[in-house]
């Protein structure tokens, strides 16, 4: 196994400890890091136990019965930033929720009342960001919202969720994906803590020449070498977000159930 640097080393902006949060009202907003974040001065932020358990859990078995009822698919394929690459970069079940331009997706199976409790928090979420001049473009129709459900063996090799792509004349087409939201679900075995050196699954940050940490720049370092990186542990209450354009992040290969909502506000289109 790989060894894991210390977080110190990375000193990337994540709360140690955390408010207790209980209510599907969004309510970090005497978090210093969370309000560094909404001005754009770190590229990242963890939050632990976001959501009350019972919801999470709830939503956990929603997303095991939609995918049990057929929703959703394995994608394997993603989107290179060549456009040309077809190699395996992902083995997850997706299964969406909401994606620009369509409607909420209504199955009339899993937990609709837990569904409905995530799309508020997440609509909050947005709003609360919305506050703020770096991202009053974030439009409410612009969220997107699934489940991913990885099995022992999937992984989600390295990406930036929003890249930068040239089309035919080389300029630039952005993607609109401006933050991205993860929020661990856990698996069955709430009882059983996440060990990354045994389970995996952890979420890789990887530094660049944009996700500087405070450490390396107090030391006027400035910038992380570009294989520096940040694991995060994927237990049931945590959630992170990050800027899609900024963070470079993998999927280590979990050998446990790993499921988490993904999701992720964008730009207004213009
Ligand atoms: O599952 C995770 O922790 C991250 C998923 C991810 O990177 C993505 O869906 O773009
Ligand atoms: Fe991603």
């Amino acid at each position: 196994l790989q060894s894991v640097p210390a977080v110190e080393k990375w000193a990337v902006p994540m709360r140690r400890e955390p408010p207790k949060y209980t209510q599907p009202q969004w309510c970090f907003n005497s978090d210093p890091i969370y309000q560094a974040f909404k001005r754009g001065e770190v590229p990242l932020v963890c939050f632990k136990n976001v959501l009350s358990k019972v919801l999470l859990e709830s939503l956990r078995s929603d997303a095991t019965a939609l995918r049990s009822a057929g929703f959703g698919a394995t994608a394997g394929i993603a989107q290179a930033a060549d456009g040309i690459s077809d190699e395996v970069r992902r083995n997850v079940h997706q299964v969406w929720l909401q994606s620009p331009g369509q409607r909420p997706q209504e199955a009339f199976c899993g937990d609709i009342d837990a569904r409905k409790k995530l799309l508020s928090f997440v609509s909050e979420l947005r709003l609360d960001l919305a506050a703020l001049p770096k991202y009053e473009s974030l439009v409410p129709g612009g969220i997107e919202l699934s489940y991913l459900l990885y099995e022992p063996g999937s992984f989600y090799k390295r990406h930036i969720d929003s890249p930068k792509v040239r089309d035919r004349e080389g300029n630039v087409m952005v993607d609109k994906r401006a933050v991205s939201m993860i929020l661990y679900l856990g698996d069955a075995h709430e009882n059983r803590d996440w060990d990354i050196s045994i389970d995996g699954g952890a979420l890789r940050i990887y530094g660049n020449e944009n996700v500087k940490c405070r450490q390396a720049q107090e030391k006027g370092e400035g910038r992380l070498q570009l294989d520096d990186y940040l694991d995060i542990v994927p237990e049931r209450g945590t959630m992170v977000l990050f800027e899609s354009e900024q963070v470079a992040h993998e999927v280590r290969p979990t050998e446990r159930d790993r499921i988490c909502v993904a999701g992720w506000f964008r730009h207004r289109s213009c």
